[in-house]
């Protein structure tokens, strides 16, 4: 690849799809809502992808010869159709710049980088480049298993466009960040797999690039290795001639690492510019997927009962927690899950069941990010007294949370036939039929599950001859604390509501 400025534009063909609709303009993703300027829009453009199309053909008929394809052409059978895979998509990175990628899987996200890196040529479209890029977007490319890991170096770096004193220059440096100094006259078959990433990743981030491409690297290797790689990033964000675009699922690495970010959905991109926002977004879209999924699940329970009242047949299988008992229980937000916090999170309960004698409905919240349940209603708290299909209501206050990612786990129990005092789980709604939900408040850090709120440590004297005084311990409460009003929230009422204290606001049977 040379050092130029390379310019690869490509004409036009018929199989790309129809022109963008509801795109996302190149300009807006230089600024923020408010309309100030990202920092480093001043600097030079090194990547330009302009209305970039890509389409691949997939075969539908299978032909096995000459003459089932002539048989196909003459019924008119084409034997494939197309697949729009990027539609119409127009971004630039400037130099200096940490730019993120994001979207659900299938959306495009590696037929992007792989254009950019030149592996595929789009249908319709330009890429723009300035300078060296390296990608680090499929593991194996460029390495071959009969060499040694010394001789996969040498050959990757040529590959790259480095001629050998320049590998030479680097190859200790490499060796060194991939732990592998023991190693590399060994076969790379003879590698662990690990191994062999640990080669391939320190060779694209050691190789002298201008532009790192890098898709999902943040999973790679173990934990050691991973704590090198942030390490190496927090480094490289702070060199401003360097350049790295990174695909990622890891909302926390586009938060921690990128100045800017995209999102792209169905071949589109659907955001682009602040980090929080495409991150919150793709955090809402991955919501809303699981929502349908749950939905869909409760759908085909019902009509799988439905199916064995008719004829007596038995049910299929039942998602994950539920049961020919309970064959619906799942728990769902009613609203956007996504919420600021300043009023209650709303979501409903939907159930089936059908056997006599009393039943309870549980609701545990499991905090996502951090890990644990934080709260559990108890198993007695919500006796239930309709039977059959039916859905209901609850509100959660979530003013006292601080930002996070939770989800609400909700079960099924019957009383225990020999202790009164204990239930039974019947089912439990957990996956695609529990509820998540991500509180994301300006307010807020992302901390812990309570706000400061909610609650405070007051310094007192110690006591003790040495020990400080209360006034040696300077409080810096956040601004919004000296409005009367603001601390007029941190009362005894709001503290007992601070915890999750569900409410249930309505009974809607069917
Ligand atoms: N060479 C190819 N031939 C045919 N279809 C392809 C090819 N490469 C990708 N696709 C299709 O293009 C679509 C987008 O794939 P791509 O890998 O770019 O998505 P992605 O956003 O990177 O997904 P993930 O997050 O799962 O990696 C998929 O439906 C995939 O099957």
């Amino acid at each position: 690849m040379s050092e130029e400025k390379m310019k690869n534009s490509m004409s036009s063909t018929s199989a790309s799809a129809s022109a963008q609709e509801d795109s996302v303009s190149v300009e807006s993703g230089e600024y923020r809502s408010n309309g100030e300027r990202f920092p480093g829009m001043d600097a030079p453009v090194v990547l330009d992808v302009h209305d970039v199309y890509k389409d691949f053909k997939l075969p539908t008929e299978q032909a096995t010869g000459l003459k089932q394809a002539v048989i196909n052409w003459t019924k008119g059978i084409r034997g494939y159709r197309w697949q729009h895979v990027l539609r119409g998509i127009s971004f630039q990175v400037h130099q200096g710049e940490f730019f993120g990628i994001v979207g659900r899987n299938g959306g495009g996200k590696s037929t992007l980088l792989k254009i950019i890196s030149q592996i595929y040529y789009p249908n319709k479209g330009s890429v723009s480049v300035s300078g060296k890029l390296v990608p680090f977007i499929e593991l194996g490319v460029g390495f071959n298993p009969e060499l040694t890991g010394r001789e996969n170096v040498y050959l990757n770096c040529a590959l790259l466009g480095f001629d050998h004193e320049q590998t030479d220059a680097m190859y200790d440096d490499i060796v060194e960040f991939a732990e592998l100094g023991d190693f590399m006259d060994q076969k790379l078959k003879n590698y662990s797999s690990g191994m062999q990433v640990r080669l391939a990743f320190s060779v694209a981030i050691k190789a002298q690039g201008d532009i790192l491409v890098l898709d999902e690297v943040l999973a790679v290797g173990d934990e050691a290795f991973q704590r090198k790689c942030d390490d190496f990033f927090t480094q490289i964000r702070k060199d401003p001639t360097k350049t790295v675009i990174l695909v990622t699922h890891d909302m926390g690495a586009v938060k921690r690492y990128c100045t800017r970010a995209m999102m792209i959905e169905d071949g589109k991109i659907v955001a682009y510019g602040d980090k929080e926002t495409v991150a919150d977004r793709y955090t809402l879209s991955n919501l809303e997927a699981e929502r349908k999924k749950g939905e869909k699940q409760a759908r085909k329970a019902a009509q799988a009962l439905a199916q064995k009242d008719e004829q007596g047949k038995a049910v299929p299988v039942f998602p994950n927690g539920l049961n020919a008992r309970v064959p619906i229980l799942r728990t769902y937000p009613i609203g956007s899950p996504l919420i600021d916090g300043t009023q209650p999170f709303r979501f409903g309960v939907e159930y089936q069941f059908d056997e006599p004698g009393d039943f309870y409905i549980a609701i545990a919240l499991h905090d996502m990010s951090r890990g644990g349940i934080t709260y559990d209603s108890g198993s007695k708290t919500f006796r239930i007294t309709k039977k059959g299909h039916h859905r209901l209501e609850f509100e959660l206050p979530v003013d006292q949370f601080n930002d996070g990612e939770f989800s609400l786990f909700t079960s099924l129990r019957v009383p225990n036939a020999s202790d009164p005092g204990a239930t039974d789980l019947v089912a439990v709604a957990i996956d695609a039929n529990s509820c998540s939900f991500v509180v994301r408040n300006p307010r807020n850090r992302q901390y812990a599950l309570l706000s400061d709120r909610a609650l405070q440590f007051v310094p007192v004297t110690s006591g003790e001859e040495d020990g400080l005084q209360a006034q040696d311990v300077i409080v810096n409460k956040p601004a919004e604390w000296k409005n009367p009003q603001s601390q007029q929230r941190v009362d005894e009422a709001q503290r007992q509501n601070a915890l999750g204290s569900l409410k249930q606001i309505t009974y809607d049977a069917q």
